[in-house]
């Protein structure tokens, strides 16, 4: 039986102005960097040790991972960053304050644009400063790959090529792994992994920083999955 541990970043300066953040490169709020060290201090207690980190090109997801490392005295060990892991594309509701979209679209459109699988939120265009064309970070993508704006689904699909050809080896060689993305990247693998219906997903809130642990048998098959506590 092997262990997986999935993180999402501690709490954001935008989760805490409740605004859509998406591809935003915010820090974490001082509460986020006190949430990822009692997660580094709650995961060194159940003795955890891992042999590969996870994480996505934003910084709230690299400090997060950072912050646990340290409290596990393993800065040491090999971080890989990828833009598949980032969270989801939020389109022109980047930056927009949630409770705001719901006085201008109404509280069941913002639903969908938040929890249904299938619904784009409204894109950017290309001139947008928002449109990842324009940072530097992104320059090895594919035009394809730049997004405008992507629903679940959509996220899902650039999560799982990294999943199953970067993740998947280490964790068959027996390498303990943690992953730390973000609500919907994470909410798009445990789709995957625990094999949810479209109306399923809807219903699954991640927290933050709270770590996850998947016990895995050796076909990769899920035993079981339980937040720690
Ligand atoms: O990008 C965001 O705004 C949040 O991290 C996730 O937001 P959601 O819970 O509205 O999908």
């Amino acid at each position: 039986m092997q262990k997986l541990v999935l993180i999402r970043h501690g709490e954001s300066i935008w989760n805490l102005e409740n605004r859509f953040t998406g591809w935003t490169d915010v820090d974490l709020s001082a509460e986020g960097y006190e949430q990822a060290k009692r997660a580094g201090q709650l995961l060194r207690k159940n003795g955890y040790n891992f042999d590969a980190g996870f994480a996505s090109v934003l910084k709230r997801s690299i400090k997060t991972l950072h912050i646990v490392l340290e409290e596990l005295d393993h800065l040491w060990i090999p971080v890989k960053k990828s833009w598949r892991l980032n969270e989801r594309f939020y389109g022109s509701l980047q930056g927009l304050n949630k409770d705001q979209a719901i006085a201008q679209y109404g509280a069941e459109q913002v639903q969908k644009w938040r929890r249904d699988p299938n619904e784009d939120p409204p894109p950017v265009t290309k001139e947008d400063e928002r449109y990842p064309g324009h940072d530097i970070r992104y320059k090895a993508l594919t035009e394809r790959e730049l997004p405008l704006t992507e629903n679940l689904t959509q996220t899902m699909d650039r999560v799982l090529p990294f999943w199953n050809e970067i993740i998947v080896p280490r964790i068959r060689k027996n390498d303990q792994v943690i992953i730390c993305a973000h609500g919907n990247s994470l909410r798009a693998l445990i789709k995957y992994m625990d094999n949810l219906s479209d109306e399923e997903v809807t219903q699954l809130e991640i927290p933050t920083a709270t770590p996850i642990v998947y016990e895995l048998d050796e076909g990769l098959n899920r035993i079981r999955h339980y937040y720690l506590s």
